[in-house]
């Protein structure tokens, strides 16, 4: 349960205004007259700012600091989240291009790194939302099962290699939950923001996961967002990985789903830096010497990337493996999103090697 759960709007705007240090894009976007004009609107799912900001309000150390209560949030709120897309996305406009995944029987790349030598594994997800469901600060028990249910039917409806099975985390032994996400499979409920959010009400009612026989296409169902779709392997086929990817999203779009979707910002997620095409591809990559070197942010910045740990966002580095991926989703296609952070691995396989004398 959020600790701000019983604040009102008003109470959580004193919060924020009271922030000294928070160096937040909810705290430097929220003006007076945007608060103002925002406070006392409801939309469609009955989201209030109230359930917008509550995160930002309550935790002055949060990046972003908002989410959107549900898909229409992005309308009825569009003062505020607009102003905090443009600042996180770093674009002056909102004209988000149409989805296009490229052809992907002619990529001109396959695995980036043949020799083995440094790629541990390979991961491309997407972030899809129901559109007739809100985003978990709305949310009741019974819809988090409703919506569990749609998506389950319509991963039953996968063929082929996509087909699998799916794993409710309710009943879901501890040991099985820890092995699952030791091997970055599964997700858990430790992201403080996400809690303040609203993202492990009900917890762990109605989310689970799916996974294919190769365990090498999964779904995440009600983690931060309705459904997240994942393609993953080890070593560096990034073309592998991709492609399977777009298939499963083809397969899906129409099994049934109706995702939620809106001009000039794209597909719609919980979190406004995840909107766009909502992909974020990464590799787990062997890179001690460039990460130790003084302008490895620097490097990252100028080709786009970004360097996490292994363990997921806001994690260390173990051993020198760091997970580095495309940091802009907005603004461009899936494609495009794509090859950048193909030309920036590749530069910083090309940089580990100068630097280690290879
Ligand atoms: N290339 C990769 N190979 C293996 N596992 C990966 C890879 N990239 C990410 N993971 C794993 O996926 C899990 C989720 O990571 P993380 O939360 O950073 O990213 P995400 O799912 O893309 O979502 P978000 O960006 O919203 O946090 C973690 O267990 C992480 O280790």
């Amino acid at each position: 349960m959020a600790s701000g759960a019983n604040l009102n709007t008003e109470q959580l705007y004193e919060k924020l205004c009271a922030q000294k240090d928070s160096k937040s894009l909810l705290k430097k976007n929220l003006t007076p007259e945007i608060y103002k004009e925002c406070k006392d609107k409801v939309s469609k799912f009955k989201g209030k700012l109230a359930d917008c900001i509550r995160s930002g309000c309550m935790n002055p150390e949060s990046g972003v600091g908002i989410y959107a209560s549900d898909p229409d949030a992005y309308t009825t709120f569009a003062p505020i989240l607009d102003a905090v897309i443009k600042d996180y996305h770093k674009v002056d406009t909102l004209n988000h291009p149409q989805p296009n995944f490229g052809d992907i029987a002619n990529l001109g790349f396959g695995d980036l790194d043949p020799g083995k030598q440094m790629i541990v594994s390979t991961r491309v997800r997407v972030g899809r939302s129901h559109d007739s469901f809100g985003f978990p600060p709305v949310l009741t028990k019974e819809d988090r099962v409703d919506m569990e249910k749609v998506s389950k039917e319509c991963l039953a409806k996968l063929e082929g290699d996509l087909a699998g099975e799916y794993f409710p985390l309710t009943g879901m032994s501890k040991e099985t939950q820890t092995k699952l996400t030791e091997d970055h499979f599964l997700f858990n409920d430790s992201d403080r923001f996400l809690r303040e959010a609203g993202g492990y009400d009900d917890w762990p009612t109605g989310r689970g996961i799916f996974f294919n026989k190769a365990k090498n296409f999964l779904v995440w169902v009600n983690e931060e967002d309705h459904l997240r779709f994942i393609s993953m392997q080890m070593g560096g086929d990034l073309g592998e990985v991709y492609s399977r990817l777009v298939k499963a999203i083809g397969a899906l779009e129409k099994s049934g789903l109706k995702f939620a979707k809106k001009d000039n910002l794209g597909y719609l997620t919980f979190c406004p830096s995840n909107l766009g095409t909502t992909l974020r591809a990464s590799v787990h990559i062997k890179i001690p010497k460039l990460a130790a070197s003084p302008d490895f942010k620097e490097f990252c910045d100028k080709y786009n990337i970004q360097a996490r740990g292994i363990h997921g966002e806001h994690t260390e580095s173990v051993g020198g493996v760091y997970d580095i991926s495309n940091k802009r989703r907005l603004g461009l296609t899936e494609i495009d999103a794509l090859q950048e952070m193909r030309r920036g691995v590749e530069a910083v396989i090309a940089r580990e090697k100068e630097l280690a004398g290879k």
